[in-house]
């Protein structure tokens, strides 16, 4: 379970997360969506515990964060996984070996086994010996999400997961999203590609100049917008609401 509630965030004098509240279950899947420096980023951040929040109360997979405290970081960190859109990798370390260190650190039972069938799922089992340095940007992200999914976490947080993926890559990616959820995972996805996450999500959170301008699941939705078609249409009245209530 992940309940967001009145977040905010502060950045110097920058209001970016301003009274943000959602809530997702197990086995639902939030699409984030907004403009360029609409906050999705800094939300994710907050909830994977990287960095405090200046108000509101976060509860994810069962861990209070409100107060930032190190052994509910250190829980949540067992229980969520969290895949920036340009995620860090250790350099002196081939693909089989970042799979092996992760499933040694979460003490994943059958970590080879899981790894190489990760590998296979995400086409990368032909790249198990090459060097983090020399992969592509879409094979760094591949990897990214494979660590992720090697210790089976309660919440999975995806910012931007599709960058650099090819057309097999993200049909691949969305289905074990899918398939995550329908095993209890609760998921975030923050996308730019609103067509791509369409038929992905059971919710929306639509997020605009640091502010909630849309949650619901995506049946409300379809009552809010009636006339909106796509995702992408509901997503365009969502935030043109904001612009006019404020011209
Ligand atoms: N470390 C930081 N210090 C100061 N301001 C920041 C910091 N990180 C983000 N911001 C600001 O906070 C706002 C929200 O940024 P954030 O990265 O959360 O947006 P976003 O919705 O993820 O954008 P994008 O779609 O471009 O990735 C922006 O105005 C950004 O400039």
């Amino acid at each position: 379970m992940l309940r967001c509630h009145q977040l905010r965030k502060l950045y110097e004098d920058h209001l970016a997360v301003d009274g943000v509240s959602f809530q997702l279950e197990p086995g639902e899947i939030g699409g984030l969506v907004g403009p360029n420096g609409a906050g999705k980023t800094t939300t994710m951040r907050c909830l994977a515990g990287l960095i405090p929040a200046t108000g509101g109360q976060l509860a994810v997979a069962d861990c209070n964060l409100a107060d930032h405290d190190s052994a509910s970081l250190t829980e949540l960190k067992r229980r969520l996984a969290y895949v920036p859109d340009d995620p860090p990798l250790f350099d002196d370390l081939t693909v089989g070996q970042h799979l092996e260190f992760i499933g040694r650190i979460y003490n994943v039972p059958d970590r080879r086994a899981k790894a190489s069938e990760l590998l296979e799922y995400f086409q990368l089992d032909d790249k198990v010996n090459a060097g983090a340095t020399t992969l592509s940007r879409g094979m760094r992200q591949k990897l990214a999400i494979c660590c992720a999914y090697l210790y089976d976490p309660q919440v999975l947080l995806l910012d931007e997961p599709m960058t650099g993926l090819d057309p097999p890559g993200i049909r691949r990616l969305l289905q074990s999203i899918r398939d995550r959820a329908a095993a209890g995972a609760t998921v975030i996805i923050s996308s730019h590609l609103l067509a791509m996450i369409e038929d992905v999500c059971t919710h929306l959170i639509v997020m605009q100049h640091g502010r909630l301008q849309y949650f619901g699941d995506v049946q409300s939705l379809r009552n809010e917008f009636p006339s909106a078609t796509s995702l992408e249409q509901a997503y365009f009245e969502a935030t043109a609401r904001e612009l006019s209530a404020c011209s």
